[in-house]
């Protein structure tokens, strides 16, 4: 039987966290990181906190966050702001202009430095687009468009905002805040974490990353089931299929807090200020009624290539959530190439399995979506899901087999008819998360915009009478609403649910 050599991540032993490992054992807990930077007690969050400022050199860079932040810059398409504030956004983006172009030699030295540039720098990107106001044309300037590009292409990253600068690498730790000497010891943990930066300096904004935060922490436990069931199934035996077992009932309740936790959000991100103060931050380019981002000053660096990926940051980046859809085998329909985000307007019914490479609705796509945002994803991590979805022993496979293979032994089928549920208990596990975030986005994102629409339609209809409401609403039914991420939201988060519903496998009878 094939062995995984005894340095992979998922041949190491559980962390010891409380007591470290016994005398004369090197400790191992973070050998994965060598990796694929998981680390088997933060998970995707690193165990250190971030990096909270760069070197003097690159201090320009983190002036300029910073005053955007004490400043408070106001959303260019805020209705009705006033001229003085036009005037303050319009000097900062000056400043912006005539930064010096700074080179990012000395960067490229540390994954830690880099991680920190690229949260700057589309950071400030993020502040001088959307601080325009919305006739401007997007021009980014060169001293922001070569930095940022650069970084970018050390990291292998787009050059925007992505999970990783909002949430992953986005927090500091309670017990560090006032003191200076560094605490390596400390881990993070869901109640130490506090946010570091915002576009909106508000409790809200912190507590929406943070949500995301403590949910990477919660999901270490379904790391450590993951690593439990792939080492099981190299053993494949009876007390194999009843660990397994055991190990995916214990999956069910982490994607069960993980479903909590994700509601828990409601109590506090208020969701008329996260969808008209916050959310209009994260806007990618594709999620910005056409408009073009031109980074000015690329042909300046003939190894930079024009970038395509421009998304805004979405928790659909959240390496936790993509490793359990794989785990558990659900990636096949929830990742599948239909499910890009975009829909041809002809296209009403959704049948991931008799669409075939000649479908008509081939030339409107890209790929997945959920694919596409593994690109935005730290490469490590990338490379974790990879290295998943090509695991020799896939868990689905091993229920199928167990559940519905030839042996004629009673005990065999009990033990293979428990598996089965399960699993389908997991799956129905994630597929209720998802019913979950559909609450989510109706209440932060539906019910406002409708809201919105319905103010837009009111001041239309005092100008021009009913004509103006007609219009407005017309024009609501048809325009879909867009995910940060760029999707046509609704109906995209609605196949993704339903696909998951698909991956359930028939109970034996
Ligand atoms: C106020 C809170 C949230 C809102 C308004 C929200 C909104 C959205 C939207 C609009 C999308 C569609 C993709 C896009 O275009 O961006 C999306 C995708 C997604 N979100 Fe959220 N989200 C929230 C919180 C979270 C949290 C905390 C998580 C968990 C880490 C999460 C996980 C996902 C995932 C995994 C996807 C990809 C679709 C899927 O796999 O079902 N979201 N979200």
């Amino acid at each position: 039987m094939a062995q995984l050599p005894p340095t992979h991540f998922l041949s190491l032993p559980r962390p010891d966290i409380l007591f470290g490992p016994p005398a004369g054992v090197p400790d191992t807990t973070t050998l994965a990181a060598h990796d694929f930077d998981v680390d088997t007690r933060t998970g995707f969050m690193p165990p250190q906190p971030p990096l909270r400022r760069l070197g003097i050199e690159w201090e320009p860079w983190e002036a300029l966050l910073d005053d955007a932040i004490s400043q408070r810059l106001q959303l260019g398409s805020k209705p009705d702001l006033p001229e003085s504030e036009r005037q303050k956004s319009e000097s900062w983006r000056e400043r912006v202009r005539n930064l010096p172009i700074l080179p990012i030699d000395e960067l490229k030295n540390s994954e830690i430095t880099l991680r920190r540039a690229h949260l700057v720098l589309s950071w400030i990107m993020h502040f001088y687009v959307h601080s325009l106001p919305p006739s401007d044309p997007v021009r980014i300037p060169p001293p922001l468009t070569l930095p940022l590009l650069q970084v970018s292409a050390q990291l292998q990253l787009p050059p925007v905002v992505t999970y990783s600068d909002d949430v992953l690498y986005n927090f500091y730790l309670e017990e560090t805040e006032s003191s200076d000497s560094d605490t390596p010891d400390i881990l993070p943990t869901e109640s130490n974490i506090r946010c570091l930066t915002t576009f909106t300096s508000t409790n809200d904004e912190a507590e929406f990353y943070l949500t995301s935060g403590r949910m990477e922490l919660a999901g270490v436990e379904a790391l450590e089931l993951m690593r439990s069931t792939m080492d099981e199934a190299f053993v494949g035996d009876d007390i194999a299929v009843r660990r397994i077992t055991e190990y995916l009932h214990q999956m069910v309740e982490v994607i069960h807090r993980l479903k909590a936790m994700l509601l828990d959000v409601k109590g506090k991100c208020d969701p008329h200020i996260f969808y008209n103060e916050i959310r209009p931050w994260f806007r990618g380019e594709d999620s910005q009624s056409g408009q073009k981002w031109v980074f000015e000053g690329i042909e300046q660096d003939p190894t930079l290539a024009e970038p395509h990926e421009l998304s805004g940051p979405s928790a659909g980046q959240s390496s936790l959530i993509h490793a359990i859809d794989t785990f558990l085998g659900v990636d096949q329909y929830s990742h599948h190439q239909q499910l890009t985000g975009h829909h041809p307007p002809e296209d009403d019914t959704l049948d991931v399995h008799t669409a075939s490479a000649s479908s008509s609705i081939i030339p409107y796509q890209k790929s997945a979506f959920l694919q596409r945002m593994q690109l935005y994803m730290p490469r490590h991590h990338r490379a974790f899901l990879t290295h998943l979805a090509n695991n020799p022993r896939p868990l689905r496979n091993l229920v199928l087999q167990a559940a519905f293979g030839d042996s004629e032994d009673a005990e065999a089928k009990k033990r293979g008819a428990a598996l089965l549920e399960a699993y389908n208990a997991a799956v129905t596990a994630l597929k209720e998360f998802r019913d979950a975030h559909m609450i989510i986005v109706a209440l932060y994102i539906i019910g406002p915009a409708r809201r919105a629409k319905q103010v837009t339609a009111e001041l239309q209809g005092n100008k021009d009478g009913e004509k103006g409401v007609v219009e407005t609403v017309a024009e609501a039914a048809t325009a879909p609403l867009k995910g940060t991420g760029g999707t046509d939201m609704v109906r995209f988060l609605k196949s993704v649910r339903d696909q998951t519903k698909e991956a359930l496998l028939s109970v034996i009878t």
